[in-house]
């Protein structure tokens, strides 16, 4: 077989060896170029199998000067590798129908493994399918873990596959069903949101298909349900794990079938809508439980996407505190700052109700300071600061940990004698759960860790709602 030949576009020296000597060793060959113009006098020069670029480059933008390349080399599959790795740069590959997008830091195989899938693509190639985007990034944050969310919207773009999204509450769940939505192949179409949690059970169903003048007590004139209202566009399913059975049975029948009909009607409607669905719940326990429909949890569950909880990406905090601060002033608030004090402060919060909760403290905060530049004081009085104790993931100091808990007693001007217990409570919750996690979620060996009996240990857990999921 022909050797796989690669250009690469990379003008970080380290990385072009590391890329070039770990492509080399399933023996494809390589040749690197630091800049945008060598990139092109390569192209005119030679043929390459797949082009690996980088996007800030020396000289140009390693996308946006893709123009010729894509008029001359058309049929090249193009890698993207960046370290700006926001939502926009992850679209932008889309835009130009990378193959794919990897932000940096990857994994070296990964890349070798879409560059052979790539290379393959060229031999067998299908009709690209085209579909420009706006560039309109409403999502915050550049942790690992909000890159792969960006990578799978990214991927969600040019396709109307069924996604579902899973998450906490507040961890943007909507933000995304709505990003690929609107940056989509469907975004001149409606996107309609229902939300399972809020509707009454009795009335889901006819809430969702509508229902003909008549179909049932109350039912005064006819009424176009949220599918109907969703042709052509996106239908999000909020909270669907809240959904009841019968009205899962008959959603997973329009799933299947592709067509509805009105209660108390007769005519099929056919369907022209994206699905995405979302929930905070454990849809495989709530299977378990005979709540959830296998059957309908395989149907949505085609793309599952995975929002991570606000504590588990802490470098993002600031990043949002302050964009949420620019939102409060674009919004008529005074303009505020944040100072390091602040950001530090806001790092070790647990933060239960995810980015919602950092959005609503920030709207406050920026509300009822009185000072422009916002330090860890002004959020302590804003009394918003929460009592539980937060050793994040990068760790943070006993003594960090009891200070903080002592300044956020002190602000909030609580009576002495309530402290002792409350501090008590407050860093038993991180004991146990950091004891759990060394035990695996094992209870027995926990409570043989902590030398205390089962029950006991028991007993704490449920006191403070820790489950073998929130161990982290
Ligand atoms: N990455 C982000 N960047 C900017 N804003 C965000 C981000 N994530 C969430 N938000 C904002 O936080 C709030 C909560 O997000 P959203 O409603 O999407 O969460 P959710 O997971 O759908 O919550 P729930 O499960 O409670 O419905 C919204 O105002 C949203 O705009």
């Amino acid at each position: 077989m022909k050797k796989i030949k690669v250009l690469l576009v990379e003008d970080d020296a380290s990385i072009g060896v590391v890329i070039s000597a770990g492509l080399a060793a399933e023996d494809i060959d390589v040749e690197i170029c630091d800049s945008v113009a060598m990139r092109d006098v390569a192209l005119s020069d030679d043929e390459y199998d797949v082009m690996i670029t980088d996007v800030i480059l020396k000289d140009s933008d390693g996308i946006d000067s893709l123009g010729s390349v894509k008029e001359r080399h058309g049929d090249m599959p193009i890698i993207v590798i960046s370290a700006q790795n926001t939502l926009d740069t992850a679209v932008r590959a889309s835009e130009i129908e990378a193959f794919e997008y990897f932000p940096k830091p990857f994994d070296l195989n990964d890349l070798v493994i879409a560059v052979k899938q790539a290379a393959e693509r060229r031999q067998y190639p299908q009709q690209p399918e085209r579909g420009l985007v706006e560039a309109n990034m409403p999502m915050v944050g550049r942790s690992a873990a909000m890159q792969e969310v960006y990578r799978m919207v990214a991927r969600l773009l040019r396709n109307d596959l069924s996604v579902l999204i899973l998450g906490e509450s507040g961890t943007g769940k909507e933000l995304v069903a709505e990003a690929i939505h609107n940056l989509g192949q469907r975004k001149t179409g409606p996107f309609v949101a229902v939300n399972m949690a809020a509707i009454p059970a009795e009335l889901i169903e006819a809430e969702l298909f509508g229902h003909e003048k008549g179909a049932f007590t109350g039912a005064v004139g006819q009424s176009i349900g949220r599918f109907e209202q969703a042709q052509g566009g996106t239908l999000f399913l909020d909270e669907i794990g809240d959904m009841p059975k019968h009205a899962q049975t008959r959603l997973l029948r329009a799933l299947q079938s592709g067509v509805i009909s009105r209660i108390g009607g007769k005519a099929s409607i056919r369907l022209d809508v994206r699905i995405i669905a979302a929930t905070h719940q454990n849809l495989e326990q709530q299977i378990a439980a005979g709540k959830f429909r296998e059957d309908l949890y395989y149907r949505l569950n085609v793309v599952p996407i995975n929002m991570p909880p606000l504590r588990d990406r802490p470098d993002d905090i600031g990043l949002l505190a302050r964009h949420f601060l620019q939102m409060a002033a674009k919004e008529g608030l005074p303009e505020r700052q944040l100072d390091d004090s602040a950001v530090d402060l806001l790092t070790r919060m647990p933060w239960r109700g995810n980015v919602r909760e950092l959005k609503n403290l920030m709207y406050r905060v920026a509300l009822v300071s009185r000072e422009d530049v916002i330090s860890e004081a002004a959020i302590l009085q804003s009394g918003e600061a929460s009592d539980d104790v937060a050793f994040p993931a990068g760790g943070c100091s006993f003594e960090a940990a009891v200070s903080q808990f002592l300044a956020n007693h002190k602000n909030r001007g609580h009576a002495k004698e309530k402290i002792y217990p409350r501090a008590l409570a407050a860093f038993e919750v991180p004991l146990l759960k950091m004891v759990m996690k060394q035990a695996r979620g094992n209870q027995l060996k926990a409570a043989a860790l902590l030398g205390i009996n089962r029950n006991t240990l028991r007993k704490k857990l449920t006191e403070y709602g820790i489950g073998a999921n929130n161990t982290g």
